[in-house]
């Protein structure tokens, strides 16, 4: 198997990274490696540094492990080889889940190893969609705790509760509170699986160290009824906590945190229902260093697909209409950044800016008529306009050149519904962003079938490239994984104290950036997942510039070469030789 990552261990004992992790600055508070680890049976049933077959014979000596494994060594590659062999044996995409969970149980950094080299192939397995449907299953799958849970009788001892989590130099925390994991929505306490996927990601594609990340999932009740008369479910029996009681109880959980990890702990917002997730942001964005990924991750790794289709559709990214299925976090979060970014090319002001932006929700249209009675995310979107209830008449009436699905609701991109974006574009740019796959709100294929070849699309589950006439067509996959784990590093190598939302405008540069002629060629406007590391270690150095530049990151003095900075502080899960 070929691997991204060589084999760079040394005779001495010690690993000479590619990116080299260990020579990190002293504020990374990177823990050495060469710290004592247990031995003898321990040492195997310690997944941080457990290597399987691979001990060496000196290692097993030194060690106590003679006699606890088979003769026979192995290198980290075969033992890569071996078990995507095994994990491909699989049929059911949750028992290759299952198949990696246990292994990174087992062995962390040949679980990262074989993320990283094989990422586009297991991506889907680790995360959406599999992800989903694991969370719906969460109670049964349950063995060991991969994060720490806050539920409701933990109230007042929030504190206490992160002082039992093992590591202590925590750096990004992903917290859910279950409410609407994905576009599934309520499954409580089981949301876990989302935190643990994301984070799995901020190592893998981000290069943060695993101990440095805490996925938490805060139990506040559910409403989901399937769920709360489900034996096996793993959650608080009770309705869902809200109003007062559920903001003194984030406040506590917000407050525990930065007392407990300081000002610099990256805290990610992960699919909190609407009215939660826009009060929460707001709340804390200036005492905080808060990211909501479903707002502002969707929102900048959508607008890099949107500057880099531009190669495509023709004009400046103020030349074009868009109008958006779905009003929540991700269809307004989108909208702010394109009429922020519109507005710093032309210098007209964001009110008039977002005028080219149209918003659909459940009753139709957002248009001024309706402003009374609209949440208040939604109000700046309510543009004159006769009311229209349904997509296709909006479609019509709009004449959108880019259409964006963010419903969470599958299959309401229809046939007529592309027919009319290809009728009146020659390139249409259809992006269906609701996952996992069955929310999608078109698939590849259907997009690119029924705009007879033309459309150029891109979705937030991954779908299978589609030849249309003779020509291959390859979708991009606009998930908001292109963008965390890079903008979340960029802000923890720079020890930035708040986000901005220049940065994220600067991490969508940065992404579309990555895109290449021969990418635009195969009608892709989305950079290949197998280039995933270096992209993010461009996102963090963009981030981190624009942080600098704010003059909020507090890791001084900023070093000269961001790239080359970001590239050196990436964990690398090559096994490490121990003395
Ligand atoms: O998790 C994903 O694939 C993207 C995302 O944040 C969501 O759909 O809520
Ligand atoms: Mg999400």
């Amino acid at each position: 198997m070929e691997s991204a990552l060589k084999d760079l261990s040394t005779p001495t004992g010690g690993v000479e990274d590619v990116y080299g992790e260990d020579c990190a600055t002293e504020d990374q508070c990177i823990t050495p490696w060469t710290i004592a680890v247990s031995s003898g049976y321990n040492l195997l049933r310690d997944p941080r540094y457990n290597k399987g077959l691979a001990f060496t014979e000196r290692e097993r000596d030194a060690h106590y492990l003679r006699g606890l494994l088979p003769p026979v060594i192995s290198s980290q590659e075969l033992q890569e080889k071996k078990l995507m062999q095994s994990i491909r044996q699989y049929d059911v995409p949750l028992h290759k889940y299952v198949a990696m969970m246990e292994l990174e149980e087992r062995n962390e950094r040949l679980f990262y190893k074989l993320l990283i080299d094989n990422v586009e192939e297991l991506l889907p397995i680790v995360y959406t969609p599999t992800v989903g449907e694991a969370c719906q299953k969460y109670g049964s799958l349950f063995k060991r705790p991969q994060g720490l849970y806050i539920s409701l009788n933990e109230k007042g001892r929030i504190l206490e509760v992160l002082k039992n989590w093992p590591e202590k130099s925590i750096q990004v925390i992903v917290v859910t509170d279950g409410e609407r994991i994905l576009g599934l929505g309520d499954l409580g306490c089981q949301g876990m699986g989302i935190p643990v996927g994301k984070l799995a990601l901020y190592t893998a594609l981000g290069g943060v160290r695993p101990s440095a990340c805490l996925p938490i999932t805060i139990d506040v009740g559910t409403n989901n009824e399937k769920l709360l008369n489900d034996e096996f479910y793993i959650g608080l029996r009770q309705r869902r906590a809200t109003g007062q009681e559920y903001y003194d109880f984030l406040h506590e959980f917000m407050s525990a945190v930065k007392q407990n990890y300081g000002e610099k702990i990256l805290v990610q917002f992960e699919d909190f229902a609407n009215h939660n997730a826009f009060e929460l942001l707001a709340k804390y964005r200036t005492s905080h260093l808060v990211f909501n990924d479903d707002i502002q991750g969707t929102a900048s790794v959508v607008l890099a697909g949107l500057i880099a289709s531009l190669k495509l559709l023709g004009g400046a990214l103020c030349d074009h209409t868009f109008l958006f299925l779905g009003a929540g976090e991700a269809g307004t979060g989108i909208a702010e950044l394109i009429a922020l970014e519109i507005s710093n090319k032309t210098n007209i002001p964001v009110e008039e800016t977002r005028k080219k932006i149209w918003l659909v929700d459940s009753k139709g249209l957002i248009v001024s008529g309706r402003k009374e009675t609209l949440q208040a995310f939604k109000k700046p979107w309510a543009h004159e306009h006769e009311p229209v209830n349904n997509l296709l008449d909006a479609v019509k009436a709009v004449k959108p050149t880019v259409l964006i699905g963010t419903s969470g609701t599958g299959r309401t991109f229809t046939k007529e519904v592309v027919e009319a974006m290809a009728c009146m574009n020659k390139r249409p740019l259809i992006m269906a962003l609701s996952n996992p796959t069955s929310q999608a709100e078109c698939t590849a294929e259907e997009a690119y079938t029924w705009s007879e070849g033309r459309a150029v699309f891109a979705s937030g589950s991954p779908f299978p490239s589609f030849e249309y006439d003779g020509k291959l067509n390859i979708p991009g996959q606009a998930n908001n994984c292109y963008i965390f784990p890079g903008f979340g590093f960029g802000l923890v190598m720079s020890g930035t104290i708040r986000v901005h939302d220049d940065m994220l405008l600067a991490a969508s540069e940065a992404l579309a950036a990555q895109v290449t002629e021969e990418h635009y060629a195969k009608g892709m406007i989305y950079p290949p997942f197998a280039d995933i590391r270096k992209i993010s270690a461009h996102i963090a150095a963009s981030v981190a510039a624009k942080a600098y530049e704010l003059g909020v990151a507090t890791r001084l003095p900023r070093p000269a070469d961001l790239v080359k900075y970001a590239e050196s502080c990436m964990y690398t899960p090559n096994y490490r030789s121990y003395r």
